[in-house]
């Protein structure tokens, strides 16, 4: 199985409700999306799928939260902007990009900070 990773990076507003402390002010991050995805086939010169496709398609769903403020973005005017739902969003925005591609979505991982990040994957499907 080949795995491959692309990273893309968006800047947004958020706050985050019900949240007890300085995250429930309006704040912002430099958020950075790394995209995993994986299959076990190559084309006729070896590759699994170009980069530059798999960035333009992560490109397309992070320029709509590109300079937003999240909260106002559906699906997060109902889910709580973290970067949990974060990475859960992109992923599902991924995987039905990825349709009639080569590879599959394996897992999305969202950096709120250098120091922090998350990890979605679907442990059903692995
Ligand atoms: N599990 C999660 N925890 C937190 C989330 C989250 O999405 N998932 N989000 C936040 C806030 O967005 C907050 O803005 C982060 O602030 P903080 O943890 O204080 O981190 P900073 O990058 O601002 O700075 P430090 O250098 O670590 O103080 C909180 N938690
Ligand atoms: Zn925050």
């Amino acid at each position: 199985m080949f795995y491959l990773n692309v990273i893309e990076t968006f800047s947004a507003a958020h706050l985050l409700r019900g949240y007890e402390g300085a995250c429930s002010k309006l704040h912002g991050h430099n958020w950075k999306v790394r995209v995993c995805v994986k299959t076990k086939e190559q084309d006729e010169i070896g590759m699994a799928m170009d980069f530059g496709v798999l960035k333009t398609i992560l490109s397309n769903i992070l320029n709509n939260l590109d300079h937003s403020y999240l909260n106002e973005i559906v699906p997060f005017t109902e889910r709580n902007p973290t970067s949990e739902n974060l990475a859960k969003y992109i992923y599902e925005c991924m995987e039905k990009e990825l349709q009639d591609k080569p590879v599959a979505i394996s897992e999305v991982e969202v950096y709120e900070s250098e120091k922090s990040s998350v990890i979605y994957k679907n442990d059903q499907i692995c």
